[in-house]
């Protein structure tokens, strides 16, 4: 009774409207008589062209819509990596490339293996079907011809299939144009919040959205979580409650965060910290996944042809290992001279020129966020320990593909376009050196995942079992990318729009059985 007669009560409160928090919003507001109040960080995209146009993604980076994170010292790797995170509705899918690959089988496989009963790849199907995206091969017109020739020089040089249209069936290797979650017509964005909440907002009075509210603590009782306390963006605190539950939508970085300093985490840790233990769960912020990549960049002849869809729009899926499950190597090909980490070894920008990214699509390193500091406005530490696995499996992907990428170079088509290897060089040629070179300007890919992993409701490092319910809490339940067990080989947009399709239903099934998170 007592909750039914607080001013901002709703039957589910989503923290964070970004990729899977926007689904869940929608989804569940379908319903006319359930209430849903999104509690959204960054502001409205809706009418924005620089949000909207896929196009201008890279001017969104490190920009006003960015939280911008940064990594702790990574001896192997890459110290400067920022992690671009956005900071408006529909989340990264708002700022991303919408490269979109539904999970391969054998992704959802291992997470069911892995424990995430009911996730394999036969149930997950129906949830691709579900999505509202336009998702659409890269259109003829954006189709660069220098990007053509990539692709007809990487089928020359390898034994791997041309693939058009990488969703229509599951591949372990195969060189293409990707599909895009995109308006052709337009350019614009098929982002989570145009597909999802834009045709809806402002039509269903059920469905209330918080722009610019920070959500910085949940509001427990015993272990059943209430709602959350925001800042709204004139600075009001706001305790905002949950009838049913609360979804936490915030990301891989965010939702651990929030956990963190709300007290559910690692019992020493938020002790040495000074926060208040409500709920010891050790696994929160543990098992921090990426694909980290690498770079390789050719000054070409001349100017390149200007028509694209956002700059990377093919790419490449190698097997080096024949008894991989899926690939074991991804390239993506830019039609721009990616040199932002190479320049602080001292490599210059050509003025004209094309980079291949080589990724490791199941990297075996592990990393971890953790918080600095007891104060909610301080950054948490992303820690991923870069190329620190054992038997430097990761390192030695991306010296592979170096070289791959290298021969694809030398192969008409794409070799006539070239004029020379600006990046490592062509100097640089024994493993160790290439390896030292792969890794002092490895990027990431911007996909942070796993830190409030899914796992069998008796595993200790869990942190939501199969149902997506924070285990020992009650009235809460985590749906974004940091559920992810284990890595995708594929970027995990579309997984992540998947599991808030899955999430809904869940919390769906939940309340018709009676019952709740
Ligand atoms: C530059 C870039 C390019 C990428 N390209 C691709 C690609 O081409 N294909 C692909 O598959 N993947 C890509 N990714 C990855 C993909 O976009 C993400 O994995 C996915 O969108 C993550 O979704 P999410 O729901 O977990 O989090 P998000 O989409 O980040 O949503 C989290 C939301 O929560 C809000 N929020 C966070 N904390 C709080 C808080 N405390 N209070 C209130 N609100 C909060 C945020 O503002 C945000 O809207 C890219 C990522 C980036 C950054």
């Amino acid at each position: 009774m007592h909750q039914d007669t607080h001013p901002h009560t709703y039957d589910y409160v989503v923290i964070g409207g970004g990729t899977a928090g926007s689904v869940i919003a929608a989804r569940l507001t379908e319903n006319p008589d359930v209430t849903v109040a999104v509690i959204e960080g960054g502001p409205s995209d809706v009418g924005r062209d620089d949000v909207l146009t896929l196009r201008r993604w890279m001017g969104l980076l490190g920009g006003e819509l960015d939280y911008d994170y940064p990594t702790t010292e990574q001896p192997r790797g890459n110290s400067h990596i920022r992690h671009s995170r956005a900071r408006v509705l529909g989340g990264c899918s708002s700022h991303n490339t919408l490269i979109a690959f539904k999970p391969l089988p054998s992704d959802w496989d291992e997470w069911e293996a892995s424990g995430a009963k009911g996730w394999g790849s036969v149930p997950m199907e129906a949830y691709y079907a579900r999505l509202k995206n336009n998702i659409v091969p890269v259109d003829e017109k954006d189709r660069n011809a220098i990007a053509r020739d990539f692709v007809d020089a990487a089928l020359n040089t390898l034994d791997v299939p041309r693939v058009e249209g990488f969703n229509k069936k599951p591949f372990n290797d195969g060189v293409g144009f990707f599909d895009l979650a995109y308006h052709p017509e337009n350019n614009k964005r098929s982002s989570a919040s145009v597909a999802y909440l834009h045709p809806v907002m402002d039509e269903r009075p059920n469905l209330h959205v918080f722009l610019e509210t920070w959500a910085h603590k949940l509001e427990l009782d015993g272990t059943r979580a209430e709602g959350v306390h925001v800042r709204t963006k004139d600075g009001e605190e706001l305790l905002v409650r949950a009838r049913r539950e609360v979804l936490l939508c915030a990301g891989a970085v965010d939702s651990p965060r929030l956990l963190l300093h709300s007290g559910v985490g690692p019992r020493a840790d938020l002790e040495a910290l000074g926060i208040p233990v409500a709920h010891d769960l050790p696994g929160v912020g543990e098992n921090l996944l990426d694909h980290p990549e690498s770079v390789i960049v050719w000054e070409t002849n001349g100017p390149i042809p200007e028509n694209s869809a956002m700059d990377s729009d093919a790419g490449l899926f190698v097997r080096r290992d024949p008894e991989h499950a899926g690939p074991d190597l991804m390239f993506h090909f830019y039609q721009i001279p990616f040199t932002d980490n190479p320049e602080r070894l001292g490599y210059r920008r050509p003025a004209h020129g094309v980079s291949m990214t080589p990724n490791i699509p199941k990297p075996k390193s592990r990393g971890r966020l953790f918080l600095t500091s007891a104060d909610p406005s301080v950054k948490p530490a992303l820690d991923f320990r870069y190329f620190t696995d054992d038997d430097d499996y990761d390192g030695r992907t991306l010296v592979d593909g170096i070289r791959i990428a290298r021969e694809i170079a030398k192969t008409e088509p794409l070799a006539g376009w070239l004029k020379r290897e600006v990046c490592p060089g062509p100097d640089i040629t024994g493993d160790e050196e290439l390896s030292e070179y792969a890794r002092k300007v490895a990027h990431t890919v911007y996909h942070p995942a796993g830190t409030c992993r899914m796992g069998a409701p008796d595993d200790p490092l869990a942190v939501v079992d199969p149902e997506l319910r924070i285990r020992g809490l009650d009235g809460i339940r985590i749906a974004d990318a940091s559920v992810f067990p284990t890595m995708t080989a594929v970027n995990p947009m579309i997984g992540v729009l998947m599991v808030g399709e899955k999430a809904a239903d869940l919390v769906g099934a939940a309340h018709a059985s009676g019952g709740a998170a």
